[in-house]
């Protein structure tokens, strides 16, 4: 039987949680709690995390039990990631945690509406289901997926979109980064807006 998921966001179907370190962009090296959410349409073929895509698979977990899971913690920042979060009301999660004096960061490809009450929004736009216009002036941090040559042109036009203090990234991804690495060396040495973001948590052999 279909999971039914209230639309109140006080059950949420939770693939994993674990405290860890932030991995990639503006904060890396920073201590917090991860909570990843089940479900993503967006069909990123390289997504390094397939099996969150059917929101079926993974249990309905009352928002409650999730903020009292990551108040046990030191780190007081959670990051909210998934499949892709923002299918779901995060209004009722966010104002719980923030409650709790902990700070609320998202990883997001800004395909459905923006919801939620956040410190910091790292936008990831993809090709394959594009952001909502409307979520651009809020992101805190443009993180583009570099797969080839041509997403250094297809990250400028998000870079037009974002507001004036957002942060750029470039990220390569996983599996092709030996070869574009250095491509994102050179673009960011021509291009200085721009920063380079890596995936430490891989390096580092940690969640
Ligand atoms: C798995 S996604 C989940 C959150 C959201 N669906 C999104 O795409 O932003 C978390 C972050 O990992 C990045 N990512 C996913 N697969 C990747 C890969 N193979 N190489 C590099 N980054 C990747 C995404 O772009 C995003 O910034
Ligand atoms: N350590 C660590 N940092 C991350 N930053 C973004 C991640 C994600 O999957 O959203 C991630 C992740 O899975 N692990
Ligand atoms: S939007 Fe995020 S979770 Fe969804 S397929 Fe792409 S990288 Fe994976
Ligand atoms: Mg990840």
């Amino acid at each position: 039987m279909k999971q039914l998921i209230p639309e109140d966001g006080t059950l949420l179907p939770l693939m994993e949680e674990f405290y860890t370190i932030q991995g990639e962009g503006f904060n890396t090296g920073k201590a917090a709690y991860f909570i990843r959410l089940g479900g993503c349409d967006v069909g990123c073929h390289w997504c390094d995390v397939k099996e969150s895509w059917d929101a079926e698979m993974h249990p309905l977990t009352p928002a409650d039990v999730i903020v009292e899971n990551a108040d046990k913690f030191p780190g007081k920042a959670v990051v909210i990631t998934g499949g892709e979060p923002l299918i779901y009301n995060l209004d009722y999660l966010t104002n719980k945690l923030k409650a709790r004096g902990i700070l609320t960061f998202i990883e997001t490809s800004g395909a459905y509406p923006l919801s939620g009450n956040w410190d910091w929004i790292c936008l990831s736009p993809k090709k394959f289901k594009a952001p909502r216009p409307d979520i651009t002036p809020f992101a805190h941090e443009l993180k583009v997926i570099v797969f080839n040559r041509s997403d250094f042109k297809w990250a400028e036009e998000y870079a037009a979109m974002v507001s004036p203090t957002c942060k750029l990234y470039l990220q390569p991804e996983w599996s092709k980064s030996k070869e574009i690495t250095p491509m994102i060396i050179e673009y960011v040495m021509a291009n200085p807006k721009w920063e380079i973001s890596l995936q430490t948590h891989k390096f580092l052999n940690i969640p």
